[in-house]
């Protein structure tokens, strides 16, 4: 016989890595992430992206004013262009709400034309970010079109991530959403400055889940889902106890008709049911012990900041996810849509 638990309580979580998103959809995507999540880094990939101190803090204040408790906080990202200046990052530093800068190699995914064409071409920049103290955060994947989608993570560690680890040794760098083996094991080498986040959705599932019997394009996301060998590496280190790895759902909603389309943008919505999909993930790996760490110790630990000083409660409970939430003046459909989940925030 195996024992199962029925509630587990645990220092309240936050998400590492949320798309939140703007104007009318913010009311929904806020009143999700903020249920019970105590933080969130949010990300900058907004129509037009979030690149000066000026920008993330009047979308930080657009935030608090749809949060509908005001216990919520919103740790901002400054999203880095070619022209970013060391002096940007200094002043992003000292408003004391903007934590970290956001690589995205420019064309890799959703909002991220305005991303850097080359790092080398930011290097002052990362500098000035080694210095003042602020985390260099990471969508990890080569750009180039001659590249296998598949393989993109993997030689963007081998070719660029790996030379900037090397140059700033004393910068804290997180390799946001990973979705292979090689990431896992380039981070677990890597010094402790160098930490990962995984979505809930990369454990949850694989390739097969989105193409096997039909194509379904509310699984795709970047890194798009790779093998099973890959969700298997990603399981173990998010139950290994290793403090390099914590939790970002990279939430990231698109309306209905955006992803059902013959060309489809890319990203998963689970904030409806963020740390009950983690949960599920964890418990099917038997290792429901290993969530809180995971969820509310890590990520914390790694910017620097307290663990939230209270606690949230998740019970075993069934329920069917809605198949579609309101996201602004559309929907949109969240993972598991119209299937059960088996935990409940109470
Ligand atoms: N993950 C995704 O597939 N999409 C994200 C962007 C990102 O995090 O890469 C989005 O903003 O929609
Ligand atoms: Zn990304
Ligand atoms: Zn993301």
């Amino acid at each position: 016989m195996t024992s199962t638990v029925d509630t587990l309580t645990i220092t309240r979580p936050d998400d590492w890595h949320v798309h939140l998103r703007d104007g009318v959809q913010l009311k929904d995507t806020v009143r999700d992430i903020s249920r019970y999540m105590g933080r969130a880094i949010i990300m900058p990939n907004l129509v037009p992206p979030a690149t000066c101190t000026q920008t993330a803090l009047s979308y930080r204040e657009r935030i608090m004013a749809a949060q509908p408790q005001g216990d919520f906080t919103p740790l901002m990202v400054l999203y880095l262009t070619d022209n970013t200046t060391p002096e940007e990052i200094k002043k992003a530093k000292a408003s004391g709400h903007i934590v970290a800068a956001k690589l995205y190699p420019a064309g890799a995914t959703t909002n991220s034309d305005s991303g850097v064409t080359d790092i080398e071409n930011i290097y002052p920049v990362l500098e000035a970010m080694q210095e003042v103290g602020m985390l260099l955060l990471v969508h990890g994947e080569v750009t180039d079109s001659a590249i296998d989608i598949f393989d993109r993570e993997k030689i963007f560690i081998e070719t660029k991530l790996a030379k900037v680890v090397a140059a700033f040794p004393e910068l804290k760098i997180v390799l946001e959403h990973i979705t292979t083996k090689d990431a896992v094991e380039f981070v677990e080498k890597a010094s402790d400055n160098v930490a990962a986040t995984i979505t809930a959705h990369h454990l949850l599932y694989n390739r097969n889940h989105m193409l096997a019997g039909g194509i379904r394009p509310h699984y795709y996301c970047l890194p798009i889902l790779k093998r099973n060998i890959h969700q298997q590496a990603l399981i173990a280190a998010a139950i290994s106890g290793n403090k390099k790895f914590f939790l970002g759902t990279d939430s990231a909603p698109h309306a209905k008709d955006k992803k059902e389309a013959a060309c489809g943008c890319a990203g998963a919505y689970t904030a409806h049911a963020a740390l009950e999909l983690y949960a599920e993930a964890f418990e099917d790996a038997g290792a429901l012990d290993k969530l809180e760490g995971f969820a509310s110790h890590f990520g914390p630990d790694f910017y620097g900041l307290p663990r939230n000083a209270d606690t949230v409660t998740l019970k075993r409970s069934s329920w069917t996810v809605p198949e579609s939430y309101p996201l602004g003046d559309s929907h949109v459909v969240p993972i598991k849509a119209g299937a059960v989940i088996s935990w409940e925030v109470v």
